[in-house]
């Protein structure tokens, strides 16, 4: 049997030779333990195959970054924080899990589980919008999985449909997880504005310092994607756990109006609106949604309903919170 560390590459396998002595051999994942098949997608700085493990025959994705380029592109910090996030949701079904990573001279890996049916963006595009069954079921899975994430500490920041996966049951996996933030310990010497906020650390100061400076010529600075950022976000304070809520509040919009809340022509018209609140809801879009959206599209953060609220809100009325949620059938998106 096989004992796996996992986010190290390695397994230790308990093994009785022929005089019945117990042995352990440490054995190490790597490139040849797999057989890589088609690319899922490219990233600015990842690219992300399928491949079979030989000898489980499990499928996985692999996602595969450039040393080199990712060193060229000063990326280093968001690699690690990839890595050590994903080390800490491990167990969700809702969130895309890391099995193993390994690097050789040019690539690092990150084996993961396989999400093999792609965005939900891909699919609120086909579909135009979805209907409130399917909202509920997808919006509950997401939530789920915000609910766990911050449980262990960690914010995703940049929650959107792309960065929802789903699996081949049509199942959610939240993934990317780059620009996350681990809410470490509050460190003694770490001061806290009058709100008793986390001051803002380097890639939200980066961020902050960069607001209206096309991405182009911004200097390493944190993006978030435009349309789901928060309003605290860009009026520079830190992000909090508030921010996911309203990416979430965005999400459920988009699901059933078929476009997000806030967009413009360009980035920073997109900000002005966000931070104005600045939306309409479409005729037609479900009064107990809109009263949902309503309570998480809020300015201030401490204002927004919070997870406990939002799982008794009559909109995800009749959802089995917990793991029937993950055993239950995907309603079929039509
Ligand atoms: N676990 C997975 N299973 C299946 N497909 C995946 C998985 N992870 C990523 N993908 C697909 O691969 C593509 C690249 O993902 P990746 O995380 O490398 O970059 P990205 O986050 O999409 O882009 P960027 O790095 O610019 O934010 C995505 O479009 C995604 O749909
Ligand atoms: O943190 C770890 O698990 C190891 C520690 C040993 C190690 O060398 N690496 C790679 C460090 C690294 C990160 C980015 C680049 Cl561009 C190059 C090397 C780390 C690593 C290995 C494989 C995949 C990801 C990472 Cl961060």
């Amino acid at each position: 049997d096989e004992w796996k560390d996992r986010g190290a590459a390695v397994s230790i396998q308990r093994h009785v030779d022929s005089n019945g002595n117990q042995t352990h051999r440490i054995v190490k994942k790597g490139v040849q333990d797999f057989s890589f098949g088609r690319t899922l997608g490219e990233g600015s700085y990842s690219t992300v195959l399928a491949a079979t493990d030989r000898q489980t025959l499990t499928e996985y994705a692999i996602k595969v970054l450039d040393k080199r380029h990712i060193i060229k592109e000063k990326k280093v910090k968001y690699v690690n924080i990839e890595k050590n996030t994903l080390n800490r949701l491990g167990d969700h079904p809702g969130i895309v899990r890391l099995y193993y990573t390994f690097q050789d001279e040019r690539s690092l890996y990150f084996v993961l589980d396989l999400a093999a049916g792609g965005e939900l963006l891909g699919f609120v595009k086909k579909l135009g919008s979805f209907d409130e069954e399917c909202t509920r079921f997808y919006g509950a899975q997401i939530l789920d999985a915000i609910e766990y994430m911050h449980s262990k500490g960690v914010i995703h920041r940049d929650l959107k449909p792309e960065n929802v996966l789903l699996d081949d049951q049509m199942h959610v996996k939240i993934t990317d997880f780059g620009t996350a933030k681990i809410l470490d310990a509050p460190r003694p010497n770490r001061s806290s504005n009058a709100e008793g906020r986390m001051q803002l650390d380097r890639q939200e100061q980066d961020f902050a310092n960069n607001i209206g400076i096309p991405e182009h010529e911004r200097a390493n600075s944190f993006v978030g994607t435009a349309e789901y950022v928060s309003p605290e976000l860009l009026t520079d304070k830190a992000a909090c756990k508030g921010s996911d809520l309203w990416a979430f509040g965005c999400i459920i919009f988009q699901l059933l109006a078929g476009r997000p809340p806030f967009k413009a022509g360009n980035e920073y018209q997109t900000f002005q609106k966000i931070v104005n609140l600045e939306y309409q809801f479409p005729p037609g879009f479900p009064k107990i949604a809109r009263d949902l959206v309503e309570r998480l599209l809020v300015l201030d953060p401490t204002k927004r309903l919070t997870i406990e609220h939002i799982k008794s809100h009559p909109f995800f009325e009749g959802i089995a919170w917990g793991k029937r949620l993950w055993k239950q059938k995907a309603p079929r998106l039509k």
